[in-house]
């Protein structure tokens, strides 16, 4: 049955909703608030999860057998606040927060956020706060006038943060740059507070990532994760939930593992390399490939940082770069693409390529079961499970293994 996004997370929206009520801990989320960030903080976190586990089980009725959706689990997350490891707070007609549920352009002005620790969203509201009383002005998102865009707060397992004002291209230039650092320098005296970029986004597109410009203090966060520290960059992605990041890549790494030792294992849509590092002892060569060059830069460097000569991190195209191998090439292959998923060129790759088995880590169950569907040709499920990476969102992050037939 042909299901959209919108429909899918209704359906985990409105099963739900038929939980048992709590009070929810942030006054703006519904049903007192109208924060579009948390959907259903006032239900039970336990409803949330099996929402998405019905949700999930009834996505993949028409492909599994009844035994294997009879056991499909979501993994809870171990705390259901505080897990967002990057908030995008808005900036915008003196509003700072996060959009209305539904509305592009209403935004709800936040005095609290229950995603990331406190001193992380009052460092980012300070940015703001200090910003307007300086008179650099928020951005209109209708009429594109304004400066300042989105403040963004990266945060750490170890609680440490870097924030970034994304701003669009200053009029004043000498002017701006001088109050963006008064800012700046100010943040950094908040406490976690690492490092402040400054980052341009003189598109009309609202995108919450820019030109970097400038930064105080350090230049990178250091994320803490198992054995290894990953440095990340302003615009660099991450896994967003700190208490499942560790329990992912594990399941990951244990998927891997059962292959036994590799020759070479390929690691797709490889980030800043949190994946490669931590599968890296269990083949002789690690090949990422990514198309994000602050991503690659810093992939590299946490590479050579673990002490593995082994990775090497290809700036690419994914589908580009499977194009260029050959059949074989890799003995596993592990894939985390963005919510719009493999597509059926790189499934088409991964056919050819034959590896014998696809760790495959999704953000989008949909677009994960229609890449599953045509890899059937030449591999069968032999693992899914749900991770439920965004409490209080209809969003949920899936792992399937498939193994070549
Ligand atoms: C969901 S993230 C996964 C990152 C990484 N595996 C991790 O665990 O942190 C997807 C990554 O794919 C990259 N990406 C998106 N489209 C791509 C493409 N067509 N080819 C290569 N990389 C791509 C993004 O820059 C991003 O770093």
């Amino acid at each position: 049955m042909a299901i959209s996004n919108k429909h899918f997370r209704q359906q985990i929206i409105e099963a739900a909703r038929a939980g048992e009520t709590t009070t929810p801990r942030c006054p703006h989320a519904p049903p007192q608030g109208q924060c579009g960030g948390c959907v259903f903080q006032d239900h039970d976190y336990p409803a949330q999860v099996a929402a998405k586990r019905a949700a999930l089980c009834s996505l993949w009725s028409d492909d599994l057998p009844d035994n294997c959706i009879d056991t499909l689990d979501v993994v809870a997350s171990p705390n259901p606040f505080a897990y967002r490891t990057r908030m995008d707070f808005v900036a915008s007609k003196e509003r700072f927060g996060l959009r209305r549920g539904g509305r592009f352009n209403y935004i709800i002005d936040l005095h609290e956020c229950h995603l990331i620790p406190t001193h992380a969203f009052t460092a980012a509201r300070a940015v703001y706060e200090h910003a307007m009383a300086l008179g650099l002005p928020d951005y209109n998102l209708k009429t594109h006038a304004g400066f300042l865009r989105y403040v963004v707060v990266r945060r750490s397992p170890d609680d440490e943060l870097l924030l970034a004002l994304v701003t669009a291209a200053p009029e004043e230039e000498k002017v701006s740059a001088e109050k963006v650092e008064r800012v700046a320098l100010a943040a950094l005296e908040h406490p976690g507070v690492l490092g402040v970029h400054w980052l341009i986004n003189a598109t009309r597109t609202d995108v919450s990532f820019g030109e970097p410009v400038r930064h105080w203090g350090r230049a990178t966060l250091p994320m803490r994760v198992g054995a290894h520290t990953l440095e990340i960059g302003p615009n660099t992605f991450f896994q967003n939930n700190v208490w499942l990041l560790m329990p992912l890549l594990e399941a990951v790494r244990d998927a891997v593992a059962a292959c036994g030792h590799a020759g070479a294992i390929a690691d797709l849509y490889s980030g800043v390399g949190a994946i490669a590092l931590h599968i890296a002892r269990h083949a002789d060569r690690i090949v990422c490939i990514e198309s994000s060059g602050e991503s690659v830069r810093l992939a590299r460097e946490n590479s050579v940082r673990a002490g593995f000569e082994h990775i090497a991190v290809i700036e690419a195209d994914v589908a580009d770069a499977l194009r260029a191998q050959t059949t074989g090439a890799f003995d596993v292959v592990v894939a985390d693409p963005p919510r719009t998923g493999l597509g059926p060129e790189v499934c088409r790759e991964l056919l050819r390529l034959r590896p014998r088995r696809i760790v495959y880590v999704s953000c989008n169950p949909l677009t994960q079961r229609d890449d599953i569907r045509a890899l059937q040709s030449g591999y069968r499920l032999v693992l899914l499970q749900g991770y439920d990476m965004f409490p209080q969102t209809p969003h949920l992050e899936a792992l399937a293994v498939l193994d070549v037939i």
